[in-house]
């Protein structure tokens, strides 16, 4: 289809990949803003930059590196997108999620997405850690939806359910993970709003956002659970929450990226242990997707 990626053209990229790398990958890593040393923890690495990948959109993020790395990781053969895509840098909404669909045709069964985020939920800290438990996809209201257009049966179904998009399995495992890594007290579960950006949102739409039951708020990640769920792979997902949105008008803050990535730092070490120690937890799953 003109619209984004067919079946063909990401298989053409998939077997590109294959051929230059001999890791097999079970488990997909997606890095969010700052959060891109998560891919330095994999070990015997082989790394594309996504100019080099034929087909492969290029990252225009600060803070978004633009490499596919592929490795193991405690002994699970893994591969990391260092910098993803989002809506607001121009791209159809399609090329975002195509990666999702290579890691697919990859052989990937699992994807880990992580993300940056801003706190809607006011119990919320800077630096706390929210796994996703579900989202709300705002673009999609409009019908900025990743799987509008002709359906390709070979990825999955016409309609595809929601409702199981966030594995229950690997929520426990997180939470108990976290917990055992003692991560207690800024380990967060809630719900991702995803708006389209660049622009943060204004006061109005955090105050509407927290109304409608959303804890926290990005730019990102929604686009790609839909075509990850769409073609069957478990999908795990979590935010770096990096400030508090604003919600009252006499508060003087005012969201900005450096402090996104500042925040990074301060957690990237807890997030590649948390993400670690899941990814050993994380098996070859037999049933057919
Ligand atoms: N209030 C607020 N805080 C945030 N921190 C990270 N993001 C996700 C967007 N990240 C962009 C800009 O940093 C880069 O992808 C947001 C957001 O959308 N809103």
């Amino acid at each position: 289809t003109t619209m984004g990626y067919s079946f063909e053209e990401c298989s053409a990229t998939a077997e590109w990949l294959l051929s230059q790398t001999k890791i097999r990958p079970l488990v997909g890593i997606v890095c969010g803003s700052g959060l891109g040393g998560l891919a330095e923890m994999l070990k015997d690495q082989t790394a594309f930059k996504y100019s080099d990948i034929p087909n492969f959109p290029q990252s225009t993020v600060h803070g978004h590196a633009g490499r596919l790395v592929f490795g193991m990781l405690k002994g699970k053969a893994c591969v990391c997108m260092q910098g993803r895509f989002h809506l607001y840098e121009g791209y159809p909404i399609q090329k975002v999620t195509m990666p999702m669909r290579i890691f697919k045709l990859l052989g990937v069964e699992t994807v880990i997405l992580t993300n940056a985020a801003g706190g809607l939920n006011q119990d919320y800290k800077v630096g706390d850690v929210m796994i996703i438990k579900d989202h709300i996809n705002m673009p999609g209201f409009a019908g900025n939806n990743p799987l509008a257009g002709p359906n390709d049966e070979r990825f999955g179904v016409r309609f595809p359910s929601m409702s199981d998009a966030y594995d229950r399995e690997l929520l426990q495992l997180a939470q108990c993970v976290g917990a055992e890594l003692g991560f207690g007290d800024f380990l967060r579960e809630g719900v991702y709003c995803v708006l389209g950006g660049p622009s943060f949102e204004t006061i109005a739409e955090c105050r509407m956002m927290n109304r409608l039951g959303a804890d926290a708020v990005g730019m990102s990640t929604v686009h790609e659970v839909i075509v990850a769920r769409h073609c069957g792979m478990r999908v795990f997902a979590l935010s770096l929450i990096t400030n508090q949105a604003v919600m009252d008008y006499d508060s003087q803050e005012k969201a900005n990226h450096e402090e996104v990535l500042e925040t990074g730092q301060l957690r990237a070490e807890q997030l590649e242990k948390l993400v670690t120690n899941m990814v050993t937890h994380i098996e070859h799953n037999n049933n057919d997707a």
